[in-house]
């Protein structure tokens, strides 16, 4: 990646769609981001206005031009990626939770004591995330400080945003091949990973940060737990686990703490403003208050809770609730790496929970009422909701946002999106959403940065088509 298509200090211009809060999106045809150095949206001009006018007629060439037939959305934020299961993706989903991760997961994790292998794994993950419009990823890394190292030093030379976390887990239930030695070494690993990541002289504008991530209550001595909210609080770092994701992880903590997940996660300083629990499928009402007064959020993983966790997150309810929601890919629980693929997950599972399955059953009596939620809404946890549960200032089109955008070629011959003349923007938007695939997302930015095009990937079909619309992409 070179210093064209860079859009720091200058203006686009296109067509964008963005979902700033649940229940609405606005599309903004022919408008003109304006991008200050450091690739934060210094304005938005709307077609139409005299500034707007003004720009237009610039030819100084600081305008850059998205071609005809492309629209630009948000970012993706995956709130919820095992970076080391990727090599597993989609692999024995068939087993329940507890036996998949003794039976392959902790096994293929153990691999990343190889630094070569974890170099070609998580180069090739990071690679794919971008590739398919994720902009920002919350990962979860393995045990060892050598690989968690090398996937923050891969996110900050490949220019993806990313939140890092060095597993913690020293239970002797988890297997001596794959686990820390003891709660001190749990804690000594994340706080090195917190000071390897702070301290990289690549990384001072901060786009990668470090998370204190205890995998779940568990894999974890109360010793461990306690050390790391201790270190939570003392570096302000973002931490995340697995909160209630199946009835069996739920019920062992009820079990041996007496209480719920949530509640046992808080008692050790766990759930803060930059907290964000997975799945949380068996959260009551109350661990919902919980959350929702700490500002902690959800990662929604749709997909992956289909296979393991035995139940419907109750998504409408916690969004009514006011919880930060954000939606989660959780590679590999889930099956697909693509941000898009969850958006679609997220609504057909609301759907399914709402209308229920079970045809035996009298319609009435079949699901829960009132939980759907639409593809904008899912669109917006995708992007601005994920973005509020990390706390970070992305996941729209505002000004003082950063630039993490990905501009669709909705006429990509190799695409799947099939758009017919005249469509309402609400339909450009479901079309794009439903329907689009990597070959439809042409160029990805990161804080204004171009970190993946079209040109990295197969030759185009249709070969300098728009080169003279984005001549500098
Ligand atoms: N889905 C999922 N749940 C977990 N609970 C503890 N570890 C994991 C994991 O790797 N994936």
């Amino acid at each position: 990646m070179g210093g064209s298509g860079d859009v720091r200090g200058r203006v686009l211009r296109g067509t964008f769609f963005h979902a700033p809060s649940p229940d609405g999106f606005e599309c903004c045809a022919d408008a003109m981001l304006v991008i200050d150095a450091a690739g934060a949206i210094a304005d938005v001009l709307r077609a139409g206005s005299g500034e707007h006018a003004a720009l237009a007629a610039d030819e100084s060439g600081q305008v850059m031009r998205l071609p005809e037939g492309s629209v630009m959305l948000p970012g993706f934020v995956d709130c919820h990626v095992h970076a080391p299961q990727f090599p597993q993706l989609g692999l024995a989903l068939d087993v329940p939770l507890e036996t998949w991760l003794m039976r392959y997961t902790f096994p293929l994790e153990a691999r990343y004591a190889d630094l070569d292998f974890a170099a070609r794994a998580y180069g090739q993950l990071v690679d794919d995330l971008l590739a398919g419009g994720t902009t920002t990823a919350l990962y979860f890394a393995t045990v060892h400080v050598p690989a968690t190292r090398l996937l923050a030093d891969l996110c900050i030379k490949k220019g993806q945003r990313a939140l890092i976390g060095k597993v913690a887990m020293d239970l002797d239930t988890c297997p001596d091949f794959y686990r820390d030695a003891d709660a001190d070494e749990a804690v000594a690993g994340t706080r090195a990973i917190i000071d390897h990541i702070r301290a990289h002289a690549g990384n001072s504008e901060g786009r990668v940060l470090p998370v204190v991530t205890p995998r779940f209550i568990p894999a974890c001595t109360d010793e461990a737990l306690e050390g790391l909210g201790q270190l939570a609080a003392e570096t302000g770092a973002h931490v995340q686990t697995h909160c209630s994701e199946s009835d069996w992880a739920h019920g062992y903590v009820r079990e041996r703490h007496g209480m719920s997940d949530a509640e046992s996660l808080d008692r050790f300083g766990l759930v803060g403003r930059r907290s964000i629990v997975a799945h949380a499928n068996f959260l009551s009402g109350s661990d919902m208050d919980l959350l929702v007064q700490r500002g902690a959020g959800v990662a929604h993983c749709a997909h992956s809770n289909a296979y393991f966790a035995n139940a419907v997150f109750p998504l409408r309810r916690a969004l009514e609730k006011g919880l930060h929601v954000g939606l989660g890919t959780d590679i590999s629980g889930g099956p697909s790496a693509s941000m898009l693929d969850a958006q679609r997950m997220t609504v057909a599972a609301s759907r399914m929970l709402e209308d229920g399955v079970d045809a035996g059953l009298p319609a009435g009596e079949r699901g829960c009422r009132d939980s759907r939620v639409d593809m904008v809404t899912a669109f917006h946890l995708a992007t601005a909701g994920g973005a509020e549960a990390l706390d970070l200032p992305v996941g729209s089109f505002e000004i003082g946002r950063k630039f993490d955008a990905i501009a669709i070629d909705t006429e990509a011959a190799e695409g799947t999106i099939r758009l017919f003349d005249g469509s309402a923007p609400s339909d450009v938007l479901a079309g794009v959403l439903y329907q689009a695939s990597r070959a439809n997302i042409a160029h990805v930015w990161v804080d204004g940065r171009l970190v993946r095009s079209h040109r990295d990937a197969a030759p185009r079909s249709k070969p300098g088509l728009r080169a003279g619309a984005f001549a500098a992409i």
